[in-house]
């Protein structure tokens, strides 16, 4: 079944930049799919538009079932606990613990007030404690963010979302700054929170190789454009080609290698 439907969405920069143009597509529950494309085709902003942190000029964007566009203030905040974001630059606040870090994701359902003083129930730590033991940071709890590696700063983000209780994950260049074996830790994560505990995960991603690997689809998009949608078994060199245009050269994987299972 469909979680998340775009139909022929268009974003406009300053009336008159397109961003997106005429995006088209639907992303199955427990599906893991990639967006991948070169520097400034659209990727960040087509996970703003889901979200709704950026409006959409034209089209509509409905996530289980929710035209996302109609909603009021309360909804969208209803709505945004069922979606866990991931950044490139993790988002966390370096002064606060892994554990404090990881329940912000709890925010959401909560009361302003509750959530400036921190009051969290003893059913929520015990979900944060379970979900920093699955991503292996139990030895980190009680340390501060700042004294993290990336690829542990990047597994507290995923913590984060997790306790969320999120039915979609949206990560925005999860990899992007980490090196391969970190990058490799975290995307073995999101898969396994994919296919394990069933949320659908949609990443933006730079590394072709990495898309072909994990994803069970990709979508590629360059100048707004969706121009490849489909299995990545069916991803060919000249499609790649038609994604990244001239930086193609640099990224072409060796399609020999693929999927993660
Ligand atoms: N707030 C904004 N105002 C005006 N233009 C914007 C804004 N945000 C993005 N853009 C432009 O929209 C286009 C798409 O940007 P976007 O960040 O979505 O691309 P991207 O594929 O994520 O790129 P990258 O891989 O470099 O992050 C770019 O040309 C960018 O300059």
């Amino acid at each position: 079944m469909a979680l998340l439907e775009l139909n022929h969405v268009t974003k406009n920069y300053n009336s008159q930049f397109c961003a997106l143009d005429n995006v088209s597509f639907s992303v199955d529950e427990g599906e893991f799919v990639s967006i991948i494309g070169p520097s400034g085709a659209g990727k960040s902003t087509l996970l703003r538009c889901i979200n709704r942190m950026v409006e959409i000029d034209k089209g509509q964007i409905s996530i289980d079932g929710v035209i996302t566009s109609s909603l009021s203030k309360k909804m969208l905040r209803k709505l945004r606990t069922k979606i866990g974001m991931i950044f490139q630059h993790y988002n966390l606040v370096d002064r606060l613990t892994v554990i404090e870090n990881v329940l912000h994701g709890r925010l959401g359902y909560k009361s302003t007030l509750a959530g400036i003083f921190g009051k969290y129930s003893q059913t929520e730590k015990a979900q944060a404690f379970r979900i920093i033991k699955i991503l292996g940071l139990e030895e980190q709890v009680y340390k501060r963010c700042d004294q993290l590696s990336g690829g542990q700063k990047q597994r507290v983000g995923i913590a984060r979302a997790l306790v969320q209780n999120p039915k979609i994950i949206l990560c925005d260049e999860p990899i992007a700054s980490l090196d391969p074996n970190s990058a490799k830790i975290i995307m073995d994560h999101l898969r396994t929170i994919c296919k394990e505990m069933g949320i659908t995960v949609i990443v933006n991603l730079h590394q072709v190789e990495a898309a072909l690997k994990y994803s069970d689809r990709i979508i590629g998009i360059n100048r707004g454009k969706v121009v490849f949608d489909g299995f990545p078994e069916n991803l060919t060199p000249l499609q790649i080609r038609e994604i990244y245009g001239s930086e193609s050269d640099d990224l072409m994987p060796d399609l020999g290698e693929r999927h993660a299972g």
